[in-house]
């Protein structure tokens, strides 16, 4: 009996927010600033400093990428962000109310930050349908206790979604025979039935051919505006393909950003990277 009364009780809660009534849209409030802002963020291993002093401010439904040497910090950034690493100082917030820096990984990315490593993890003896279908796990369980236009719901989202990938075609098919594009198009996409507000993806056109950089390009273009992405790379070419501001990590800290003409000219940026990229290229 009391602990019937003590469920009454919690959910007259003002407070309680109900799961059923949690908006399908991250919480995050950018009414008033950017989506992400890092403010003299500091983290060092071992007493290395592998952030330094780091500033970066992304717009809602921004596309920026994040160019630098190995070992500039890049990766580290993105653990800081997504609650992998915690720095030794400085601030992190998603939009003007979440602090980052007091939540735990799974909190993060329920916030709707979603982060795809460089290698593809899909489920390689499940079908494209069934990898998108499992994405979406989360959120069923939810409204199906609630609401039975969930499937319809659902199934909609999923032909968004493979849609917006380009895998309409291969929707059945096992995702194990999908080529190297392929899976990292439908890992995007898994990320996308989450509807994530900002996409961290690291080193996406690794190991793809010319063709498939060219798709990706289409598919992070069209990601922007519809959720902030910010994009590792090292292929300067395809940096330059998609990239309307780009920021220029250099031990720990951002030592260039602007138009990726802009940092292609500047010096300090050619010193420590483009100038060997091209080199390596060449
Ligand atoms: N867990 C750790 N312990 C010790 N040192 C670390 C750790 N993680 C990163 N580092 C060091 O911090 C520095 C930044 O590494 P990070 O991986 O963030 O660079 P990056 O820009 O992502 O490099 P790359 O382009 O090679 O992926 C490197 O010198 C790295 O060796």
């Amino acid at each position: 009996m009391s602990e019937t009364l003590n469920r009454l009780r919690d959910m007259a809660r003002p407070d309680r927010v109900f799961d059923f009534m949690v908006p399908d849209r991250s919480p995050v409030d950018v009414r008033h600033g950017p989506i992400l802002y890092m403010e003299d963020v500091t983290v060092s291993f071992d007493g290395f400093r592998a952030i330094d002093r780091l500033n970066l401010t992304i717009d809602d439904g921004e596309l920026r990428c994040i160019i630098g040497p190995n070992g500039a910090g890049k990766t580290t950034m993105m653990d800081i962000i997504t609650g992998k690493t915690r720095p030794d100082s400085g601030q992190v917030w998603f939009g003007s109310r979440h602090n980052l820096l007091r939540l735990s990984e799974p909190e993060v990315a329920s916030l709707g930050i979603g982060r795809k490593f460089q290698k593809p993890t899909v489920f390689e003896a499940l079908t494209v349908f069934e990898n998108l279908e499992l994405a979406m796990a989360g959120d069923r369980r939810v409204w199906a206790t609630f609401m039975a236009r969930l499937d319809h719901e659902g199934r909609a989202r999923l032909d968004e979604v493979l849609e917006t990938i380009g895998l309409e075609a291969e929707r059945d098919r096992r995702s194990g025979v999908l080529s190297h594009g392929q899976k990292q198009w439908l890992e995007i996409g898994m990320l996308l039935m989450q509807r994530p507000r900002l996409l961290l993806i690291d080193e996406p056109v690794a190991g793809m051919t010319e063709q498939e950089m060219h798709r990706t390009a289409n598919l992070l273009n069209r990601l922007a505006g519809q959720q902030s992405v910010v994009v590792v790379e090292h292929d300067m070419g395809f940096v330059r393909s998609i990239a309307r501001h780009v920021t220029v990590l250099h031990q720990g800290s951002v030592l260039a950003e602007g138009s990726m003409d802009a940092v292609a000219a500047d010096s300090r940026v050619r010193e420590v990277y483009l100038g060997a990229e091209e080199e390596r290229h060449a």
